[in-house]
């Protein structure tokens, strides 16, 4: 629950803050900007910035279906192992599961979305994230935001520890 945030405001950078309402549209519209998807060597693809990113700044969401942590177990374990891996479980007061097994969402079949693409590291990570929550006609929907927890340079892969092997 301390991971909630309503409201995400890095200290002493006023101008990376987002409010709900830019959330949602950012959200919905998936404009994030500075963010190239691209091959990386033994990964797969992955996230590369094409602007610099400041410490707090939200960079992009994690998006997915929002759905219980058993269902995403269930298609966790009914996948191929090819094709597995874009499942991002998380606590909220149960336990919940953003789905981006699939390439294209339910809510953008047009596009793919960036933060599926994000990769792994350890110590080497410059995002850290958040579960947020927004208003959206009546109804609270999850959003797992990705904040930079670094400086990040132009080139540089974005990375957040997945908490699994
Ligand atoms: C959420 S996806 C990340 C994007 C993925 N690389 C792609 O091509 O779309 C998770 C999968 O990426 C790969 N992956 C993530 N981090 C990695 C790393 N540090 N080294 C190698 N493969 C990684 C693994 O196959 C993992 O199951």
């Amino acid at each position: 629950d301390k991971n909630i945030v309503k409201e995400w405001k890095p200290s002493g950078c006023e101008n990376t803050v987002m409010d709900s309402s830019q959330i949602r549209k950012m959200t919905r519209t998936q404009k994030w900007k500075g963010l190239l998807v691209t091959d990386v060597e033994g990964k797969g693809k992955g996230v590369v910035a094409t602007r610099r990113f400041q410490v707090g700044e939200v960079i992009c969401d994690y998006h997915g279906r929002a759905i219980t942590a058993k269902e995403g177990k269930d298609i966790h374990v009914n996948t191929s192992e090819e094709e597995t891996g874009y499942m991002f479980f998380y606590k909220d007061k149960r336990g919940c599961c953003m789905d981006a097994n699939t390439e294209y969402c339910e809510c953008h079949p047009e596009m793919q979305t960036v933060g599926r693409h994000i990769n792994h590291a350890g110590e080497g990570a410059n995002l850290k994230t958040r579960l947020y929550t927004v208003d959206t006609d009546g109804e609270e929907k999850d959003v797992i935001l990705f904040i930079a927890s670094k400086h990040i340079e132009v080139n540089e892969e974005l990375l957040f520890d997945y908490g699994v092997n």
